[in-house]
Formats: C-alpha cells, structure tokens, sequence
C-alpha cells in the first residue's frame, strides 16, 4: 500500500517533506476561509491575552493538517506540544502532559478519533473548565482530586470527523474541515516547492505536477521530487523541465491524467466490471481488494467521490458517469438509470452511507 506514489498517506518517503512545510499563516496556501477565519481568531486571542478556543482540523490526509497545527502555535507565539491518540495509553500519560503545558500553549493530538474513550472523559472538564479529574487508590480507598490546568489551546486532527463522540466534537469552538486543493493553488505550492529544492521547473512543469496531485500537497511534494529524479537523471541539457517532461516521468510513475494510480483504476474497474457499476457495499470492495475498510474510505475514496468518478449512496458504491468514461468504458444504460434512481434517493437521504 505505502508504494503508491500518489498515497496520500505518510510514508518513509516523505520524511524530507518537513522541509517544504509552510511556517506562517501567510505562507500557507489555500484553504482561503478556513485561513481567514483563522487568522481573525488568533489575532482576537492574541489580543485579549487569552487561550484561542479549541480548534479541531479533519479532512483527508496530507493536505495540512498537522502543518496548520504548528502554525497556530507558531502565530500565537506560544509553545507546541504534540501527541496522538494511540500513543496516550494510560490516563497517566495524558494527565503529565497537561499538567505541563504553559498558559496558552497548543497541544495537537494527532488522530483524536483513535483516543481510547477512558482517556477521552478526562478530556472533556480538561478542555471545557481547564480542570483535571483524577482518581488516587483503589478501592474504598480511591478519592478524585481535581487539579487546576493553565488554560491551553487543545488542536485536534483527524480523518474521521464521524467517528468522534458528538460530546468531544462539540468541545470544539473552531471547527475546520480541509478541503482539495486546486490545480491553481497545487501549482503554487509545487512552484514554491521547487524553488526550495533548488529545481528549474517551468509554470507549465508546476501545473502538470498539480493537475496530477489529487488535490494533495503532500502528493505534490512527492510527485515532485520523483520529477526531479528524473530530470536529473534523464535530462542533459541546462534547460527547466517543463510539461512535457514532468509528463513522461509522471507517466512512468504510472500516475494518469487525472492523479489515479494503478489502485484507484482497480477499484473503479473492480465496481464496473463486477457489479455493473454498482451499487456496491464498501466492505464487499474492500474485500476484493484486499485493502482495510478504513483505507478505502480514508484514503482512496475522498478524492474519487469529490472528482464525481464514484458516488456514495445508501446503499452502496456507484460509478459515476466520469468514473466510467475515465476507464474508457460507456456505462450501460441500465447503469445510468441506478444512479438516477440513487441520486433521487441520495437527495432525500441528505449523506446517508452504507
Ligand atoms: N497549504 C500548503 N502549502 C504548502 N504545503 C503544504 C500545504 N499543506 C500541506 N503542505 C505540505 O504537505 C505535506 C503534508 O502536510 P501535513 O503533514 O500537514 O498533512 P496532514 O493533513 O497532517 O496529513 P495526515 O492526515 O497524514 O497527518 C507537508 O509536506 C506540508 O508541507
Ligand atoms: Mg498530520
């Protein structure tokens, strides 16, 4: 799985990337309300000497989650302390980093929805009242004590907004929800990246990389440095690389017009091929496969359902209309009929899931 170039996910590939992550609000680029509205709040924090109200990051992996994490922190000029859900194991492990953290300092925990629901109860009066309930002893014994916190600023990642219990959500006063990148704000990001890595890459080159990135700068970034493998070794002359070559190395790379890598093609031809364009459960998909439920709807969905090539609905997987011309095939007409059926039925269900 973690040898797919286009994987949104980390991988061992990526640890360079830090390099090419933002610093500041101003550097960052799109995500243009989520960085306003941001930017508003820090400033009113900052201004009030005050914590800024928690702030919970969810979106697709790789598009800047942890990155915006840091930049609060950075913006707020407070102290940056990160963690994740699967790594607080005991109530122990989170009461020692809270009862460390300075006035106004950011604690990120990474994969929030991973968090054992034990340790999420002594979140709620840590986050809501900077209150810390512990038990000590066992027993008759045992008796709470509550600990006074200084007030912090908990931000929270994750892929799976779902999965959090509706009382951690609403702990939240700053909701964001990342969303795909555009071509035109990829193309800056590849842009600026490019001239970090010391590579001559032409608008065209930049756009190419963009347009292949599945709205993802961490794919950009990868879908970079490989381009530039290959200029480096296939490109003798002084001159930028442009489209043409980025082309041919992303073609190489088996990455297609669209972003797609040779899993999504299998999945989307898996729906078409198997089950006439669905509708499909995502757990009989996974299965075939051979990929985890959770990759499927993490990792490689989000981008397929938002570029229209895949449709969820209630009772399953369609292919899209896009999905099927974009495998080269024409969607039976019984295909086309499902779809109108199940986005008729989608419309009234508002974001039902199977
Ligand atoms: N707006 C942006 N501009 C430039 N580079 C970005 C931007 N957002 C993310 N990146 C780059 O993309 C890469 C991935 O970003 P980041 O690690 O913040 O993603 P994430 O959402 O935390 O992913 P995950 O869900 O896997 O933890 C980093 O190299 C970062 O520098
Ligand atoms: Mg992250």
């Amino acid at each position: 799985m973690n040898d797919r170039t286009v994987d949104p996910a980390r991988s061992e590939e990526d640890l360079g990337e830090g390099g090419l992550r933002p610093q500041t609000l101003a550097d960052f680029t799109g995500q243009k309300s989520n960085r306003e509205n941001l930017a508003i709040f820090i400033e009113a924090a900052r201004n009030r000497g005050e914590a800024l109200d928690h702030v919970l990051l969810h979106g697709p992996p790789g598009l800047g989650k942890t990155t915006l994490a840091q930049i609060v922190s950075r913006e707020l000029g407070v102290g940056f302390r990160a963690t994740s859900g699967p790594v607080i194991q005991r109530a122990g492990d989170l009461a020692a980093i809270l009862t460390n953290l300075q006035p106004r300092d950011v604690l990120f925990i990474d994969e929030i929805h991973r968090l054992q629901p034990a340790i999420e109860e002594i979140l709620y009066p840590a986050m809501e009242d900077f209150q810390l309930d512990l038990i000590i002893g066992e027993g008759p014994a045992a008796r709470s004590v509550r600990i006074d916190l200084a007030p912090f600023t908990l931000v929270a990642a994750t892929t799976r907004a779902g999965l959090l219990a509706t009382p951690l959500r609403d702990r939240f006063g700053i909701p964001l929800r990342l969303v795909f990148y555009t071509p035109d704000e990829l193309q800056l990001i590849v842009a600026r990246g490019a001239r970090k890595l010391g590579f001559a890459l032409t608008d065209a080159g930049a756009m190419e990389i963009a347009r292949r990135s599945r709205g993802t700068p961490r794919i950009a970034g990868r879908l970079l440095r490989r381009v530039r493998d290959f200029a480096s070794v296939g490109n003798a002359s002084d001159e930028p690389v442009g489209a043409e070559l980025a082309d041919a190395a992303l073609t190489r790379l088996e990455v297609d017009g669209l972003g797609l890598d040779g899993m999504d093609r299998r999945y989307l031809r898996r729906i078409a091929e198997y089950h006439n364009g669905g509708p499909v459960g995502v757990e009989t998909l996974a299965a075939a496969l051979a990929e985890a439920r959770d990759t499927l709807e993490d990792v490689i969905e989000p981008y397929l359902i938002q570029e229209g090539l895949v449709l969820r609905t209630s009772r399953g997987r369609v292919l899209g209309e896009r999905g099927w011309r974009h495998l080269g095939l024409t969607p039976p007409a019984s295909a086309q009929m499902a779809q109108f059926d199940l986005l008729a039925e989608e419309d009234m269900a508002g974001e039902g899931e199977a």
